[in-house]
């Protein structure tokens, strides 16, 4: 099984004054109810984030059901593909289901056909009908994309598809997707008012 990586190190500022990653979703932290979509899929799971950020997480993790463990940025703010990059470093797995804290709604069976898609690649990126990849609800190996995102920070790029460039990367579409699961698995939480639209989602279901 492949590890899980967190993405945690983001300021909310959309948000307001508190982290989203532990702000507590119809009852539950936001990162631990992505953390609880991943049990079935993932056999450790890496947070990354601020050491600021690590004991409230910590707080909001306790009684995972799997090992948990932390990879602090060392160079904070310098946007989620060094968060990706740290999160990653800290892996030996073979590959990392890497998924932003923002994203609640990770569907395992989304995640699981992307671990299939990935087979004899470096990463396996979603694209949406939008056009837009998704790096932050990808699967990678995480040895070239370490290897990728810091080439790419060298550079001075730090845009979240520069490191895919340097990858043998496979798109995963739309349309494939959406036979394989719920394509909520992308959605993401920025301001108060989509928080309050996940709550509203989470309450019907
Ligand atoms: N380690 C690290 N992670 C980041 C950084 N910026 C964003 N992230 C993470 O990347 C993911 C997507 O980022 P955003 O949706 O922009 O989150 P954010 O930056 O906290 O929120 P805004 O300030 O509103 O942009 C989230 O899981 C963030 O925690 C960063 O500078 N470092
Ligand atoms: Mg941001």
């Amino acid at each position: 099984m492949p590890a899980g990586v967190v993405i945690a190190g983001g300021r909310s500022t959309r948000f307001g004054k508190s982290d989203k990653a532990v702000a507590p979703l119809a009852g539950v932290p936001m990162i631990r109810r992505v953390a609880d979509q991943l049990v079935d899929v993932v056999d450790e799971l890496v947070v990354n984030c601020r050491e600021d950020q690590r004991a409230t997480i910590d707080d909001a993790m306790s009684d995972y059901p799997l090992p948990v463990r932390f990879a602090i940025d060392t160079d904070p703010d310098t946007g989620p593909m060094a968060g990706i990059r740290t999160g990653l470093a800290a892996c030996d797995h073979h590959y990392a289901v890497v998924v932003a804290c923002d994203m609640p709604f990770v569907d395992p069976a989304i995640v699981s056909f992307l671990l299939n898609r990935v087979d004899g690649y470096d990463a396996a990126v979603p694209r949406l009908g939008d056009g837009w990849f998704q790096p932050t609800h990808a699967v990678y190996r995480p040895e070239p994309m370490v290897e990728a995102c810091a080439a790419a920070l060298a550079r001075g790029e730090r845009r979240i598809v520069e490191p895919l460039f340097d990858l043998e990367y496979v798109v995963v579409e739309e349309d494939e997707l959406r036979e394989h699961g719920s394509l909520d698995s992308f959605e993401n939480v920025n301001t108060r008012e989509e928080f309050e639209r996940a709550e509203t989602q989470l309450e019907g279901t």
